[in-house]
């Protein structure tokens, strides 16, 4: 369970929100909505423990945390295969006996994801859409308890979308997952989730997905 209460923040005299309350049970799949620059990424961050709360507190039952965000422009040349990849977020061990485990584990993951066929392919050469698998496969190499999408479909098709969204529906049925996804995308708010927190005027509101409406992803003022 994730629980804010009166949670604020601002950087020096600009206030990003304040007295944010809300909570997020675990296996939820929760998108997390707003215009730009209405606080999604800071929230997420003191989630993360990467920003700290000018005020207020945030309880979380679970830290184990996948973060996947949205792929940048890798070169064709980048110099590491998928399976090279994901496996950067794995911490090294010297331990024979545990690095068997390890590269099965690898193995488990990128059958999940469906990268097995691919995992020698390089990661400049593969698609969007794989290239986004092979950042959620390195998320799940630390067996988090909560998963979140930080746009991560932004720069994707409409159907290769689906593809991700459906594979992250699984993961959070079948694994009991709490996923937060960071989205401007309306449609996929509307097919994935059933409950959104919405930043609006500096605060945060709890709405559910029947009653998202398209003027919640515009600009403020
Ligand atoms: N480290 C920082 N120092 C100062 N200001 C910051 C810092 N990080 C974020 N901000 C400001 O805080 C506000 C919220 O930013 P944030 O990135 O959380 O918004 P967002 O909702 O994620 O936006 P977007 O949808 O565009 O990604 C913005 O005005 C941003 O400029």
């Amino acid at each position: 369970m994730i629980q804010a209460q009166h949670l604020s923040k601002s950087f020096g005299n600009q206030l990003v929100f304040t007295d944010l309350n809300f909570q997020i049970s675990d296996g939820e799949f929760v998108s997390l909505i707003g215009p730009n620059g209405s606080g999604k990424t800071t929230l997420i961050k003191i989630m993360m423990g990467l920003e700290k709360p000018t005020s207020g507190n945030l309880q979380m039952s679970h830290h184990t945390i996948g973060y996947v965000p949205q792929f940048r422009n890798i070169d064709n040349d980048y110099p590491l295969s998928i399976e090279q990849f994901i496996r950067l977020n794995n911490k090294f061990t010297l331990n024979p006996a545990k690095r068997k485990e390890q590269n099965q584990k690898i193995q488990t993951i990128l059958k999940k994801t469906g990268l097995t066929n691919l995992k020698n392919r390089p990661l400049g050469l593969a698609s969007g859409g794989e290239k986004q698998k092979a950042y959620l496969a390195q998320a799940l190499l630390n067996d988090p308890k909560i998963l979140i999408l930080d746009e991560s479909t932004a720069s994707l098709d409409v159907e290769v979308k689906m593809q991700l969204m459906d594979l992250v529906a699984e993961l959070n049925q079948k694994e009991h997952l709490t996923v937060i996804f960071i989205t401007h995308d309306y449609d996929l708010t509307k097919k994935y989730t059933k409950r959104a927190l919405l930043f609006e005027n500096k605060s945060l509101k709890q709405v559910n997905v029947s009653d998202v409406s398209k003027n919640m992803f515009k600009m403020e003022g």
